[in-house]
């Protein structure tokens, strides 16, 4: 997974450990943070598995400063390694024939760890430096005395899951991703670095090295003692663990009669997820790198007070005569926790208000707004470790703010907020942690279980990575059908009249034996109109369906369309990023109603039992009893709170989430999906798009990819394709067998329409008869003038003979934001807006 597939030079530099993220500007902590390459100058993030806890530490150990130490504290080398180290030094790690045609697909799937035999020394060596530094990263928090802050039990706990182990593959990869993978050998090491007993075994002898190295350098007293081998080995003995490294049966082989093909069809699919999955870790990688460096610019950007003008009184300098500096930076300094208080879904939700008392200063930031959140100084200074947050809504007294962190009591970062000063700054590309790992989540699963029998997307996984004769032979076996459906006529629609194009399309996604269906639609063609039929009868026709899109806009749009079908949904996501027009379909809203009358009671009681408490006139047995009921009332509430998610989840016929949202464990663990679709599919990236896909039996995307393609900031992670959607891809699949195209548009005159069809669609975009006429003037409230009457004008800047029309020359930002200006333009369009507001377009405009 690294980004140059170099021939690997093993001549282990500690600077990979050394630049550490710790050691750069700001670090951010967010719960589930991700880590990012540690040997990548540019990146910042670190390891959230460790670093949810520990906070990234300066000082690595070197190579010399791990080599095993003896008891005695004598130099011990260890023997077994010495032939690799002095070979590599004079050739590199060149694999040699034998190794190179190793085949991924032998290796033994069992709990135990990879040895040399099956990886070969290359890889041993590739996994034994990737491991040394993760372990390198660990030792140096412990050594900052960041690990006082580690709440063990509850990381013993999270990593004696199946989601723990998950979760510590997840963690390794970036160290793994930073040293550079054998050449020819990238599949095996893939599997190395996906194979949690593997890596565990590893991790631990490094671990081991660079604490014994510390004690050999007077760092530590006994490395047996240090907090971080106690836990290791407190991990290392959960019942989770021990399962999972000793499970002698091997797993359940790709089983090739559930999608009808041979073994061997099936080992050339696996192959083609894991050459897929390799590559799109990589470039998920060098995008988030990116990403994490532009969110390093932003918050290096934020202004200061500047140096020269220290005010007096700096709170209430900041807050009087530093708002413009606030406003204009989205930023609000010195704010106070007030309190905090757990959200639906496990986020803190948590008050803050201005020092003093004061108003908060003018500011944009409104609910659903990602922010940066950290301590700062009295002059606004912050500090550099930051929690990611959301803003989840601002008081209407005007002095409170309330932030939605993903982060928890107990969290070091999280309790430096309380007692300090606080600022929060608004980050546009805030780098979301979340979003990629479960991007790479996904495709660790995918690689995984794609291919094993009990993966109810076996049949979207083949057609998506099988050859043309596979999904021909599929369908030879009864598998799958790629013709229309047989259910009730589509044509019989209540709502629309469907053109041939749209009862194609809903004909086909209602065909339940069709594992993958695309719908390629240009703009207007009626995309959403089409899917909501799609999602109403799919649910009549027994499916419980999963509804995702790449924005949550997107998302709310399709709630709003499905809310008057009657059709029982449920949107799942941030609260304070879902829209309050759809507020009332969301989870926490449903759940919240549904216990209303449960919590009234549950006050009145608390009531009750604290005004016993307060007559207690001794703190006697009595008091503990009637303390111990007022615990017992808050887990009952939990307890009913998770029981009610269960019951709302499970009974709703449609989910609707974002697609990353759909790795919501609350998803995840209660549903399972006949149907999922994809809106907007042509703005994802496909790691993204594998998140629902996997938890449903078949899929439907849905989008254009001539339209807005996913946003992507690294030039490197474009060409290297990350923008390519999933939509674009399956488009192209078995000669578009996988496709179908919405042809006519219902939404603008033929001449836009025919200029979009001639230069985008290859004229095959045609207009519905009811709007290829029509004109602003056709409307009753719209005055008819030539302006209005005209569909389509062209407004030429240049003069005749070419040159430019004075004042319509660009302009680049002297700024040096590389922006362009055109003020004559500017003055042009203004103009035109204006007549056409004139002619009645406003009034038709809030009509529409
Ligand atoms: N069969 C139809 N008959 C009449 N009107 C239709 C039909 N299909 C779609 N429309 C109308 O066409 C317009 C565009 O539909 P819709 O928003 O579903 O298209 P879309 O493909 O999702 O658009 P976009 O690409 O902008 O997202 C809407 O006003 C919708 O009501």
């Amino acid at each position: 997974m690294s980004i140059d597939l170099l021939p690997c030079r093993f001549s282990f530099s500690p600077s990979a450990a050394a630049r550490a993220p710790g050691r750069r500007g700001i670090t951010l902590l967010a719960a589930g943070a991700s880590p990012s390459s540690p040997s990548r100058s540019r990146s910042m993030g670190a390891p959230s598995v460790w670093q949810r806890r520990v906070r990234a530490a300066p000082s690595v150990p070197s190579k010399q400063a791990t080599r095993p130490v003896s008891d005695n504290g004598k130099t011990r080398r260890r023997r077994r390694r010495k032939p690799v180290e002095e070979k590599s030094d004079e050739r590199g790690c060149v694999p040699s024939m034998e190794e190179a045609s190793i085949r991924v697909g032998t290796l033994y799937q069992n709990g135990d760890p990879l040895g040399r035999k099956e990886l070969g020394r290359c890889v041993v060596e590739w996994l034994r430096q990737g491991m040394q530094s993760m372990a390198s990263k660990f030792a140096s928090a412990e050594l900052q005395g960041d690990m006082a802050d580690l709440d063990a039990a509850a990381l013993a706990l999270e990593w004696g899951s199946a989601d723990g182990m998950l979760g510590f593959v997840i963690q390794a990869q970036p160290y793994m991703s930073a040293i550079p993978m054998p050449k020819g050998l990238e599949a095996l090491c893939l599997k190395a670095c996906t194979h949690y007993p593997t890596l565990f075994d590893h991790f631990q002898r490094e671990l081991r090295d660079v604490l014994q190295s510390c004690q050999n350098q007077g760092l530590i007293s006994d490395w047996r003692s240090t907090q971080s081998w106690k836990l290791l080995k407190e991990m290392a003995n959960s019942v989770q663990h021990r399962e999972a490294v000793r499970r002698t049966v091997p797993r359940p082989k790709a089983v090739h009669g559930s999608i009808g093909v041979s073994t061997n069809k099936v080992k050339l699919m696996q192959s083609r997820i894991e050459q897929f999955v390799m590559h799109m870790s990589d470039l998920l990688l060098i995008e988030r790198d990116v990403e994490l460096e532009f969110t390093q610019e932003e918050l290096n950007a934020t202004p200061l007070l500047d140096d020269g003008s220290e005010p007096p009184k700096p709170v209430e300098y900041l807050v009087s005569h530093g708002q413009s500096q606030q406003e204009q930076c989205d930023t609000i300094c010195n704010l106070n926790v007030i309190s905090s208080s757990t959200g639906l879904g496990g986020l803190q939700l948590v008050l803050f208000r201005i020092e003093g008392g004061h108003k908060l200063p003018p500011t944009t930031l409104s609910p659903g707004d990602m922010v940066c959140v950290r301590t700062c100084n009295s002059w606004g200074k912050g500090d550099t470790s930051c929690m990611q947050g959301f803003v989840y809504n601002l008081g209407e007294d005007g002095c409170s703010i309330t932030l939605a962190l993903e982060s928890r009591h107990g969290d070091p970062t999280f309790s430096r907020l309380f007692g300090k000063s606080v600022r929060i700054d608004r980050i546009q590309g805030l780098a979301d942690a979340l979003t990629y790992e479960r991007n790479l989540e996904a495709l660790m699963l995918l690689q995984r279980n794609g291919l094993q029998k009990s993966n109810t997307s076996i049949g979207v996984v083949a057609t998506l990575f099988g050859d043309s004769k596979d999904v021909m032979k599929m369908e030879q076996n009864h598998l799958t059908d790629w013709g229309e459906s047989s259910a009730p006529d589509p044509r019989i629609s209540g709502r629309y009249a469907f053109d041939a194009s749209q009862l194609r399309a809903l004909s086909l996604g209602l065909n339940k034996k069709r594992p993958v269906l695309t719908i390629q639609g240009p703009p207007g063609t009626g995309k959403t109109v089409l899917l909501t039929e799609l999602i109403v009868r799919a649910v009549q026709q027994g499916e419980n369906v999963l509804v995702t899109a790449p924005s949550n806009a997107a998302v709310d749009n399709m709630v709003e369309r499905l809310s008057n079908t009657g059709l029982n949904i449920v949107r799942v996501g941030n609260p304070a990023r879902i829209s309050p027009s759809v507020a009332s379909k969301s989870l926490a809203e449903v759940v919240n109603g549904r216990l209303e009358q449960f919590r009234k009671e549950l006050e009145r009681k608390r009531t009750d039992l604290r005004k016993d408490l307060s007559q207690c006139i001794e703190d006697n047995s009595l008091a503990a009893g009637i303390r111990q009921l007022l615990k017992q009332l808050g887990r009952d509430l939990e307890k009913k709170e998770k029981e009610m998610i269960r019951e709302v989840l499970s009974d709703a016929q449609v989910v609707l989430s974002t697609n990353t949202g759909a790795a919501d464990p609350l998803i995840r663990r209660t549903c399972s999906f006949d149907l999922v679709i994809i809106d907007e599919a042509g703005q994802a990236i496909e790691p993204s798009c594998w998140i629902p896909i996997l938890q449903g039996k078949r899929c439907i995307l849905a989008g254009d990819h001539c339209q807005l393609a996913p946003v992507i900031l690294s030039r490197k992670a474009l060409d290297g394709g990350l923008g390519k959607s999933l939509l674009e891809r399956a488009s192209s699949l078995h000669d578009g067998l996988l496709t179908t195209r919405l042809t006519v548009q219902h939404r603008m005159n033929d001449s836009i329409a025919s200029w979009a069809s001639k230069e985008m669609y290859c004229g095959l975009l045609k207009s519905s008869h009811s709007v290829a006429l029509q004109t602003l003037a056709d409307s009753p409230v719209v005055k008819a003038t030539w302006i209005t009457r005209c569909p389509l004008l062209l407004l030429d800047t240049r003069m005749p003979y070419g040159t430019v029309n004075t004042g319509c020359g660009e302009h680049i930002d002297l700024a040096g934001t590389g922006s362009f200006y055109n003020y004559g333009e500017a003055d042009i369009v203004t103009h035109h807006v204006l007549n056409l507001v004139h002619c009645g377009m406003y009034i038709l405009f809030y009509f529409n």
